[in-house]
């Protein structure tokens, strides 16, 4: 029986590996982390993280095939396929602080793996790392290999949380890159027959290690830059009268462009887009392309912009200051769990409004940062409605658009 270890069980390792376990009965795997309050979650019926659909697959695997572990060395020690699924933050301290990848956790797991392995490995950045990362894991792991050969293959994750299961068991792709010589293809061979069990073969991707680990980079700045491409349009339609709901709908149906990620919004948040996009920057210093990396840094520039154009509009309409005013912030998460509007609490909150509205101080305002509220019907209330990218209030009009 093949036996896979991942280390870090957080919201890639969690599900990734609970969904590989479902889908390949005849694996054994194990997900190990440092921190015991997670596994403890893990092993409990209140798993850690929030995904549509994981409790299930989680259940049904859990204690047969799937087991959650502290012993990390252990598991690493009996596994022929390690994942390396630890986090990897943008470095706060040193060279690169602000931009660079902190590859510690990294780096401490690889050596991890150097000092308990006793047999051949095949090891898997699961992680987001920077171009060339597998030739720094391939060297510790060598130096100290003690005659056991490992490979290092590259394995982004794709998928997005809130759809995470959803995702997994129907990713657009599966991409695997791994050395050019005989022992690389047949590692990569051996991770493809993984994926294999449920992932037809023409949507798994197999490179060279460099192509795998920089596309996942490449997959965010573009998503990331059509975010702030919409929400750069959605200024400009605010200070000409154009609709950007109107505006994005209409390019989006150019089979060039498509529908996809053009929702203009009060700015991309979540945990990798920006970090992604830095580290992208900071590589693309590094190897001497200036304007590159400054064409990147304009998607990060841009979503900045747009957080502050949102606070400016909140603070300008409400007469330059918001102290001592009560503000309610409705949705706090980056972002839904699911596309599925049927039976949202959010329809509830939206027909309060009139309650809402009565136990509101006048004038009462709403600042929509997703564009999903009914302007119409909360301007017929006689809320003072902001909506990015629309055309204006009557009430914002009159108000300078920077506080
Ligand atoms: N969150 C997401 O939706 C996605 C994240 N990614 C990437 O996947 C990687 C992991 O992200 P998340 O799962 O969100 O992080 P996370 O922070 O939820 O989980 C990482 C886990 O690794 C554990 N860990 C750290 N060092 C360890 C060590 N030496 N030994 C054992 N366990 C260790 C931590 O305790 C933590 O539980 C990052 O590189 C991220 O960029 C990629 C695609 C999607
Ligand atoms: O590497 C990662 O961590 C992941 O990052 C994103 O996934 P995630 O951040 O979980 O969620 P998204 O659905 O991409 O949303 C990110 C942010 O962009 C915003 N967004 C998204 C789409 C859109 O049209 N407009 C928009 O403002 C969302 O509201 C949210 O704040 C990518 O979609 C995943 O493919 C990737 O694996």
């Amino acid at each position: 029986m093949v036996k896979i270890c991942c280390i870090g069980a957080g919201y890639v390792g969690g599900p990734t590996m609970a969904v590989i376990a479902l889908k390949c009965p005849d694996i054994e795997v194990a997900v190990v982390d440092i921190s015991v309050p997670r596994i403890t979650a893990w092993n409990s019926d209140q798993l850690p993280i929030y995904e549509p659909g994981l409790e299930d697959v989680v259940k049904q695997c859990r204690g047969k095939n799937l087991f959650f572990s502290t012993d990390v060395e252990k598991h690493v020690r009996e596994a022929d396929i390690v994942f390396v699924s630890v986090n990897t933050p943008t470095k706060t301290r040193g060279l690169g602080a602000g931009k660079a990848a902190d590859l510690t956790y990294w780096e401490s797991a690889a050596r991890m793996i150097a000092d308990v392995s006793k047999s051949d490995k095949i090891v898997v950045e699961k992680s987001t790392v920077p171009v060339k990362t597998a030739e720094a894991i391939e060297k510790i792991l060598t130096h100290n290999s003690k005659g056991i050969n490992f490979q290092i293959l590259s394995n982004p994750e794709f998928l997005a949380e809130g759809t995470a299961i959803e995702d997994l068991f129907k990713p657009d792709r599966v991409l695997i890159g791994g050395r050019e010589t005989p022992a690389g293809q047949k590692a990569i061979k051996t991770l493809k027959d993984v994926y294999a069990h449920w992932v037809p073969e023409e949507n798994i991707i197999t490179t060279n290690l460099w192509s795998a680990e920089l596309s996942k980079l490449a997959a965010n700045a573009f998503l990331a830059q059509r975010i702030s491409s919409v929400n750069a349009m959605s200024a400009l339609c605010e200070a000409t009268g154009a609709n950007v709901n109107e505006v994005s709908y209409a390019i989006g149906k150019d089979t060039r462009i498509g529908s996809k990620f053009l929702n203009p919004s009060v700015g991309f948040g979540g945990s990798c887009f920006q970090k992604d996009i830095l580290n992208l920057v900071y590589i693309c210093e590094c190897n001497g392309l200036p304007e590159v990396a400054e064409y990147w840094r304009q998607v990060i520039k841009i979503n900045d912009y747009q957080k502050s154009r949102f606070v400016n509009r909140v603070v300008a309409s409400m007469f330059n200051t918001v102290s001592n005013k009560k503000i309610a912030v409705l949705g706090f998460a980056f972002k839904k769990d699911t596309g599925d509007t049927r039976e949202t609490p959010a329809i509830d909150v939206c027909k309060d409004f009139q309650k809402i509205y009565d136990n509101m101080q006048k004038p009462a305002f709403v600042f929509d940062g997703r564009n999903i509220v009914d302007v119409e019907k909360l301007r017929n209330i006689g809320f003072i409605v902001y909506s990015i990218g629309k055309p204006l209030d009557a009430w914002l009009k009159d108000m300078p658009a920077v506080a």
